[in-house]
């Protein structure tokens, strides 16, 4: 197996006598889209700082690439592109000569204005000046300056925040152009389950400063289908209650009853225990808990 882009081992980080990560360890695979997800004030930014060296730590393991950041800072942001805080945009310049200022201090070959220009879809606004852009269309120049030095990790510190839904549409997007058409491994932070789970690959969620689930998406979904319930409506409720009640631990809310999903099989029983005993069932369907009910559940563990 290749070795992961980013490692981070038992990392803890104190502000003041504030404890804001607690042991985290994660690793983020090449080629994949990690959503960093958490409320807010779960730690993500301080996690993204320390990962970037913009704040440090002495004995922090944390290796991006193979190489340790405390020790190899400037070879490894050569391969980094990262929007942390606020995009630093110059308003009254166009969006091709914001590029141009920071061409020159990353000093890349001036066709990659256009090429970056391209890959945000910003080619036809390129010579409008940013502060006519909507903010949506600033936040993608400023993944353009991130990106001018074709950086093979991209860091982006919640990228649709404040965003309108074309706006986040279009980020989205444009974060799944740049894994798959680009190659680019991609991490970012949201406090959004349901944002996360439309782009991301693989998922951290942190929750005062613990990592509570780090996995791939189809994991963190699998996760999901155990919580899942099955619901049945029947033409006699007390009766039905009666028959499941030694079996399946039937819970009975709103005219609704419902067991644990256990597998389709299981299900069938069910289905054909109603069925024999001259229950009429008009309804029965899996539901599943939605992401967002499994957060608030993971987090509250
Ligand atoms: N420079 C700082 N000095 C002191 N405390 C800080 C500093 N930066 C962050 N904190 C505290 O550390 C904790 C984690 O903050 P952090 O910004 O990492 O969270 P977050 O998950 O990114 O949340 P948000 O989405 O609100 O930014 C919070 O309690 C925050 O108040």
């Amino acid at each position: 197996m290749s070795t992961p882009i980013v490692q981070i081992e038992h990392l803890s980080y104190h502000f003041g006598q504030q404890l804001v990560l607690d042991d985290i360890t994660l690793e983020i695979p090449g080629g994949s889209i990690y959503g960093f997800l958490g409320p807010n004030g779960a730690g993500k930014t301080t996690t993204l700082r320390l990962l970037l060296g913009l704040l440090r730590k002495r004995n922090a393991c944390i290796r991006l690439f193979g190489a340790d950041i405390a020790t190899n800072r400037i070879a490894i942001l050569k391969r980094v592109g990262s929007l942390i805080e606020q995009p630093s945009l110059y308003l009254q310049l166009t969006g091709r000569e914001n590029l141009e200022v920071f061409r020159r201090s990353y000093q890349c070959p001036k066709q990659r204005i256009n090429e970056v220009l391209e890959m945000v879809d910003l080619l036809d606004a390129g010579n409008k000046k940013a502060g006519s852009y909507s903010l949506g269309m600033k936040q993608r120049l400023a993944i353009a300056v991130a990106l001018l030095h074709d950086p093979e990790l991209l860091v982006l510190d919640e990228p649709t925040n404040g965003l309108d839904p074309n706006g986040i549409i279009a980020t989205r997007a444009l974060i799944h152009h740049l894994n798959t058409a680009h190659g680019k491994t991609i991490l970012i932070s949201s406090h959004l389950l349901s944002e996360v789970e439309k782009m991301a690959t693989h998922v951290g969620i942190i929750h005062k400063g613990r990592l509570l689930f780090n996995g791939t998406l189809s994991a963190l979904q699998q996760l999901k289908s155990n919580h899942a319930r099955i619901e049945i409506e029947v033409n006699d409720p007390d009766k039905a209650m009666l028959l499941l009640k030694d079996d399946f631990e039937p819970l009975y809310a709103n005219g609704k009853i419902s067991v644990a999903f256990e597998s389709q099989q299981r299900t069938a029983q069910l289905n054909a225990l109603l069925h024999q005993q001259g229950i009429e069932v008009y309804k029965i369907f899996v539901i599943k808990d939605d992401l967002e009910n499994l957060f608030v559940k993971i987090i509250n563990n």
